[in-house]
């Protein structure tokens, strides 16, 4: 049983996430091998110790157990604590199963009956025995696993509602019941819990859009007993259809790129920047500052408007093509651009201005981070959109950073069917648009073309800030500039970065304001490892 993700703890390395088909089949597989019932019996006492490790005061449980294998866990680690000397009382809301229904769980739901455990089948009954009885001091959700077909409907429904109204903390068996293993999404209720235990491997919708926010802190068991072989649970496992982030990538990136005592800030990277239209120069600053902070060794800030305000760091330079005629190609730069840019580049520029429109931004840069109104920019004019396609086979690299809502814009569908399925949507604009898509939110998603997604790790609510968006998209500009072409991943690279940006985040309660979230990244810069 291993600890993943709580609001203190990041995963170390990196870990293979498998969809819930891809867990059947290891079920399966698994279940050749073993004599019958044995997966469930280990998973119903894994629950059972993970429960009493998490709560060991707890005196009293009580469990609600659905009718598919979910229950059955529930059940089985029901039997444990009783065993236990717990109070144990079993709310199964599907009802009996009929005498004739030989099935796992109905078979064990029959031997919890047998094993003198209190076992309520009708709502009715169970609120009376809540008002008699009293309230539990730990709740066990085993209402429904990986099987959910669909949002949950009369007596399930009503459970999980019932759970989410209790002020008693409750524990997840395998997933909240009510999220989608696969998405992250619920469609209907679903159980907020202050841990989940996964069972088998970890799925994606744990970790992504409505996940996070419904596990609580996620631990995860492969049901292995400690001398089996262990099927590899490592980010090249083949059935794997996403990776979550873990802290020692991070740190790998930052060993490589260590700075070495004969550096000059020539060797260091440039990042141009380009955004800031009227009244959002903060958005052009924040990101400047944030490449700065990221160590890239000459950092420009152009300003899309006329009405330019002092940048927000001395060591940012100007970017004016006037001023800086020498300055004025793209070469060996990484570009960073949209961040505030409002409709500057929609509205017919002035060129005495600037003369960075997007379209030579598009055409010309090698290196190009497009966030936000670059975005919508995009999203606007179909012609610019195909310009960024085609970029790729001109052997030209792009990232685009979008969240939800820009995401939908340039999917031309709305941000509830982006978080409906954040997985799906990042890999459509990836393949749409054939560049690297950082889809922010909660859990964000890394797609690049013929590469296995990235679920990023880290990352809470107290980045939910303005200009959070605009800081990672400076710093994964700044990190780019200072990794050498012929090593650069740009998918790994993302990766880093969007990690990075949550780990400065690990522990705050929030908000965490864009300003200190630059000084808090910049403060996890680690010194080189040491003999
Ligand atoms: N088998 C093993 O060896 C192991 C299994 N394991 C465990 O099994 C879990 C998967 O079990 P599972 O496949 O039985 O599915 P599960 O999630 O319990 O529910 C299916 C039932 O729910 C019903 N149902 C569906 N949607 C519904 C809704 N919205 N509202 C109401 N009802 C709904 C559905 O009914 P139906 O759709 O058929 O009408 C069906 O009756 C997995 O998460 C893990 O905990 C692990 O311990 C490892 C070993
Ligand atoms: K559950």
């Amino acid at each position: 049983m291993h600890k993943l993700l709580s609001t203190h703890t990041l995963p170390h390395h990196a870990l293979a996430l498998l969809s819930a088909e891809a867990t059947r089949s290891r079920q399966q597989w698994l279940a050749r091998q073993l004599p019958p019932n044995t997966l469930i019996e280990r998973a119903g006492l894994c629950v059972a110790r993970w429960l009493l490790a998490m709560a060991p005061h707890a005196q009293s449980v009580d469990v609600l157990a659905g009718r598919g294998h979910n229950g059955a866990d529930a059940l089985v680690a029901a039997r444990w604590l009783h065993q236990l000397g717990r109070r144990v009382r079993v709310y199964a809301p599907a009802g009996n199963p009929a005498s004739t229904d030989t099935s796992t769980p109905a078979q064990l739901m029959r031997a919890t009956q047998s094993a003198g455990i209190a076992v309520f089948m009708d709502e009715i009954s169970w609120l009376r025995q809540q008002a008699s009885g009293g309230t539990a001091d730990v709740l066990l959700d085993g209402l429904l696993g990986i099987g959910i077909s669909r949002a949950p409907t009369g007596a399930v429904q009503q459970a999980i509602e019932w759970i989410n109204a209790q002020s008693t903390p409750c524990l997840a068996i395998d997933i909240p019941s009510g999220l989608h293993p696969n998405t992250g999404h619920s469609p209907g209720a679903a159980v907020r819990a202050v841990a989940t235990l996964s069972l088998l491997g970890v799925r994606p919708g744990l970790l992504t859009g409505q996940g996070r926010a419904l596990c609580g802190e996620i631990w995860w068991s492969d049901l292995q007993p400690p001398s089996a072989a262990i099927h590899p649970q490592d980010a090249y496992t083949p059935e794997a259809c996403a990776v979550l982030s873990g802290d020692a990538d991070w740190r790998a990136w930052q060993h490589l790129h260590a700075r070495r005592a004969d550096e000059h800030k020539g060797t260091r990277g440039a990042v141009l920047v380009v955004g800031g239209g009227t009244g959002m120069h903060g958005a052009l600053w924040l990101a400047s500052a944030s490449a700065l902070a990221s160590g890239a060794g000459k950092v420009w800030a152009c300003s899309l408007a006329s009405d330019t305000q002092a940048p927000l760091r001395p060591e940012i330079m100007r970017w004016a093509t006037s001023i800086n005629p020498n300055d004025a190609d793209f070469a060996g730069k990484v570009v960073v651009a949209g961040c505030g840019a409002g409709t500057a580049w929609l509205d017919a520029p002035n060129p005495s201005t600037h003369d960075l429109t997007l379209e030579r931004l598009l055409t010309q840069t090698e290196r190009l981070v497009l966030d936000a109104d670059g975005l919508n920019t995009v999203a606007a004019r179909p012609a610019w959109a195909e310009l960024l396609r085609q970029r790729a086979a001109q052997g030209k690299s792009t990232v685009i950073t979008p969240h939800p809502l820009e995401a939908a814009r340039l999917l031309g569908t709305s941000s509830s069917a982006v978080q409906a399925d954040r997985l799906a949507a990042a890999k459509a604009l990836c393949s749409q648009l054939n560049c690297t898509v950082v889809l922010k939110g909660s859990g964000s998603i890394i797609a690049s073309p013929a590469r296995l997604p990235y679920i990023n790790a880290s990352g809470n609510a107290a980045l939910a800030t303005p200009g959070s968006g605009d800081v990672l998209a400076g710093w994964l500009g700044g990190l780019w500039a200072q990794t050498p072409h012929e090593s650069c991943d740009v998918h790994r690279l993302c990766m880093v970065a969007a990690h990075w940006h949550g780990r400065a985040a690990l522990g705050h309660a929030g908000p965490l304001r864009a300003q200190d979230l630059v000084e808090a990244m910049a403060a996890l810069h680690q010194a080189p490892a040491r003999l």
